[in-house]
């Protein structure tokens, strides 16, 4: 099924994200994560995509999964930054085969010591077009509530994201956050320039100590002083920051659904316990049918 569709129900929706393994050896590992996240039956799983390009089977793979042996409608993530036009189109052709659906395109993060200014793809803006061009997918884009780091200002960031939604991106799926009301700021500054798309929410649970040092690499991410006292407190007591991380996640999750937010999509890091007590927490809430 394609999102789009999905997002046009008007409902409470939850969804999951795995990563493929980086080497063949892990790979069954991440597939029984992946498919006991999927026995969950989320709206929807994405699958990750290694910014150097080499884990891009394993992301198809496991999307073709998830969809045949759960039924689960995949999102599959492509990255453009280290791939050239030909590459892409090989990886359509075989989403397409595996008939997967829905596309997050993103630029990807940057690796370091990378320089290639001859690049075939320098924005994820580009990457959208191409995936329009090749077929019928249902495509997405990652927009950043705080900024991008790379953003010259927060008006230049929202002038580029209208761009990808115009190359067309049928919604946006969120940096993680950890204050709401940042969401919520956002939103209305995203909805005054006529970006009208569905807004995935992207809930990062924080389980363990060392997820805080990655995040603030990869983003910045302002941490509230409520959620540092629970770090600081219980950062080295892996059981108690796990029931925290995930206490902290579902009420963020729970005023998101209060005030209107209905897509809520959990950066579960291949964890199904993780992914089962947040689901569990909020049963009544997602419920189908009431
Ligand atoms: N939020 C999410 O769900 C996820 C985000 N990412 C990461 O997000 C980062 C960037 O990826 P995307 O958001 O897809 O990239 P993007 O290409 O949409 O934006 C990247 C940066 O380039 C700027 N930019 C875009 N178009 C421009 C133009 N025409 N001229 C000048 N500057 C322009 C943007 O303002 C932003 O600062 C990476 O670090 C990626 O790995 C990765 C996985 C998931
Ligand atoms: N810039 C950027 N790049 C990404 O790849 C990315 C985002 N942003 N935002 C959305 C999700 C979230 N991502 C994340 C978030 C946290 C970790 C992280 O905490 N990694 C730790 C611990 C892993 C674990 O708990 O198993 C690490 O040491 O790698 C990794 C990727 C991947 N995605």
């Amino acid at each position: 099924m394609k999102l789009s569709q999905i997002f046009a129900e008007k409902r409470p929706t939850l969804s999951f994200e795995v990563f493929p393994p980086k080497t063949s050896d892990t790979y069954d590992s991440v597939k029984f994560a992946a498919e006991k996240i999927a026995s969950l039956k989320p709206d929807f799983m994405s699958v990750t995509y290694g910014a150097g390009g080499g884990t891009s089977k394993y992301t198809a793979d496991i999307a073709e999964d998830i969809l045949t042996k759960h039924d689960v409608t995949p999102l599959a993530h492509l990255t453009c930054v280290s791939s050239d036009k030909k590459t892409v189109e090989n990886t359509l052709f075989s989403l397409k085969d595996k008939k997967i659906e829905n596309i997050l395109a993103l630029r990807g993060d940057i690796p370091s010591g990378f320089e290639n200014e001859n690049r075939e793809y320098k924005y994820a803006s580009q990457l959208v077009s191409d995936i329009k061009k090749y077929g019928d997918f249902c495509v997405g884009g990652a927009c950043y509530p705080e900024g991008h780091p790379e953003d010259l200002s927060v008006a230049d960031g929202i002038k580029h994201l209208k761009e990808k939604v115009d190359a067309g991106c049928e919604f946006l799926t969120t940096q993680m956050f950890f204050d709401n009301n940042i969401l919520y700021s956002f939103l209305y500054k995203i909805r005054e320039v006529g970006i009208t798309v569905p807004i995935v929410a992207g809930i990062m649970p924080v389980t363990n100590g060392k997820q805080i040092k990655r995040i603030c690499s990869l983003s910045g991410t302002y941490l509230p002083q409520r959620f540092k006292s629970i770090v600081d407190r219980f950062g080295d007591k892996p059981s108690a920051m796990k029931q925290a991380g995930i206490a902290y996640a579902t009420e963020q999750i729970i005023d998101l659904f209060a005030n209107g937010v209905n897509a809520v999509h959990v950066y579960s890091m291949n964890k199904p316990d993780v992914a089962e007590k947040i689901q569990q927490n909020l049963s009544e809430i997602i419920l189908k049918k009431d």
